[in-house]
């Protein structure tokens, strides 16, 4: 952390009612560094009793917060995003010492991040209302939207940083505080952000985050009547937990879970442009993305072409290696955990049939890194084809016509991105309707912008972020019927 500009932005804490805590029973989580392995810092364990604590001052922040003018919590988020872009290589080098990813792609995190603070401002001041002509000649029917109160948030590795201002950004312009357990893996980028916070005029109680036990503080925040709303970033097994558990409480619930994202290429596609598509969409984060290709599929006229040139590409402009280095573009993978699912998935294709084109293995280098891969010939018997491999593997599947394409696409119980090229405007439309996916790239393989409504349908979750969408997962509707005699 030496390296920092702004060393204040290393904060191994929690934060709490505006101050910066530890856990009460002292323990702590160890943060490595994926690329090497070496422990970065120690941050603390907080727990239920801590959690319920920042809950209270969240819920005490409230008045004061919703009650401020739109133009005011825009001004703070607008000053929020300032100060991200100013901090933008001090906040990208901390991603990469705890999270892996390439120093270039980690500040492009930053940047997305941030882009979160800048467009919610602008969304909150235009929450607007509604009025109905009265179903009486003397009612009149007006609608409100109001914050829904306060928010308990759960995010991911993957994203440290990005999948917390999505929240936290429409949050606040709604007028909500929020809670936040980040991943134990990558606790210090949600602790910059809240110094950051607090730099911006964020009033305390307003942004509270806990790193800890990922089951005690997400038991306090479904078990507390206080909060109004939970959003989850993360794997689908534990989003159906949560949604159970917030039942208990009838929450309202955003889930962004996993994905099996097909990437269709058809016989009239630019293949160059596909190739370039494929890169960005299956290899960004090593592959550690929910929106991250797991199955391309190829038409069976243009396959072998498409193959060889992604392979020439995937050779000319993957760099494997630690994240800090220049010319890096690909990190190593999170845990061991992780390595060991990747190398299980390219086992298992090879062993039913696959033809191995690149990769294969981990990197000789050792450690968490993984050699990008590219397995011709995959079939739907192979792991890949139904499981998020979340690594930086290219299985490529052949068809032969639209509907089966389609029919091979749509055969996963995820429903998150999806992507194909085609330059025929019939099938642009004919595929983009009869997708089952709650985002679709179209001859594009990059779709993540803060302007766009970001979810998916199926076992990928519920709610949208990002967008004017996003905001409406933090407000109520309220109806008032007014006799006026
Ligand atoms: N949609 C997406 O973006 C993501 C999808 N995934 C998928 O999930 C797989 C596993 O990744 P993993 O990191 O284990 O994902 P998890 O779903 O376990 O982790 C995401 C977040 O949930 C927390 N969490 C873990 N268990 C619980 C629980 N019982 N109740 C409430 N919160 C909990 C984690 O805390 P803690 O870190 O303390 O365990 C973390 O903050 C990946 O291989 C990938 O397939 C993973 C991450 C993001
Ligand atoms: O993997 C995720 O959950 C976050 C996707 C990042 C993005 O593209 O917004």
């Amino acid at each position: 952390m030496d390296n920092l500009k702004d060393k204040a932005l290393f904060r191994p804490f929690a934060f709490i009612d505006g101050n910066w805590v530890a856990a009460d029973s002292g323990e702590q989580i160890e943060v490595d560094n994926p690329a090497t392995g070496e422990t970065i810092a120690r941050v603390p364990r907080m727990g239920e009793k801590e959690t319920l604590r920042a809950i209270e001052a969240a819920h005490a922040a409230f008045p004061a917060w919703s009650a401020r003018t739109a133009l005011e919590r825009a001004d703070i988020l607008n000053r929020w995003y300032e100060l991200m872009m100013e901090h933008q290589e001090d906040l990208g080098r901390l991603m990469t010492l705890e999270q892996g990813k390439p120093k270039k792609e980690a500040e492009g995190e930053i940047a997305y991040a941030a882009s979160f603070m800048r467009w919610y401002a602008e969304e909150a001041r235009r929450v607007y209302g509604d009025t109905i002509p009265g179903a009486k000649g003397n009612q009149r029917i007006v609608v409100l939207k109001q914050p829904v109160g306060v928010v308990g948030a759960i995010t991911p590795w993957n994203f440290p940083s990005s999948m917390i201002t999505r929240k936290a950004a429409a949050a606040l312009a709604a007028g909500c505080p929020i809670v936040i357990k980040p991943a134990s893996q990558t606790p210090l980028s949600a602790t910059a952000l809240a110094v950051l916070a607090e730099r911006a005029g964020v009033p305390r109680g307003v942004f509270n985050v806990l790193p800890g036990s990922a089951g005690e503080i997400a038991g306090a925040m479904t078990s507390s009547p206080m909060v109004r709303k939970i959003t989850f970033t993360g794997s689908t097994g534990v989003g159906s937990t949560l949604m159970a558990n917030a039942a208990e409480n009838i929450q309202k619930i955003s889930l962004e879970l996993g994905g099996n994202a097909p990437f269709i290429v058809f016989e009239d596609a630019d293949l160059d442009a596909a190739v370039e598509g494929a890169l960005a969409s299956k290899f960004r984060n090593a592959g550690q993305t929910c929106v991250c290709t797991n199955r391309f599929l190829v038409q069976s006229g243009v396959i072998n072409a498409f193959c060889e040139k992604l392979a020439a590409a995937m050779n000319r402009e993957l760099v494997v290696g630690d994240g800090m280095k220049e010319g890096v573009t690909v990190g190593p993978m999170i845990d061991e955990n992780a390595v060991e699912k990747m190398s299980e998935h390219v086992q298992d294709a090879i062993d039913k049939g696959g033809e191995l084109m690149l990769g294969g293995q981990p990197h000789s280098k050792g450690g968490r890194f993984y050699m990008p891969t590219l397995i011709n010939g995959a079939t739907s018997e192979m792991k890949v084809a139904s499981e998020e491999t979340f690594g930086p593997l290219a299985a490529v599947f052949s068809f032969d016509t639209e509907d089966e394409a389609l029919t091979m696409a749509n055969d996963t119980e995820y429903g998150l991105a999806a992507y194909f090229y085609s330059r025929d405007i019939g099938r642009v439309w004919r595929v983009a309707e009869r997708l089952e996916y709650g985002m679709v790239g179209i001859n594009e393989g990059l779709i993540s912008n803060a302007a766009a409504p970001f979810g998916g349908v199926k076992a990928s979750g519920l709610g949208r972020e990002g967008s004017k969408y996003g905001l409406e997962e933090y407000l109520e509707t309220k109806y008032l019927c007014m006799n006026i005699g």
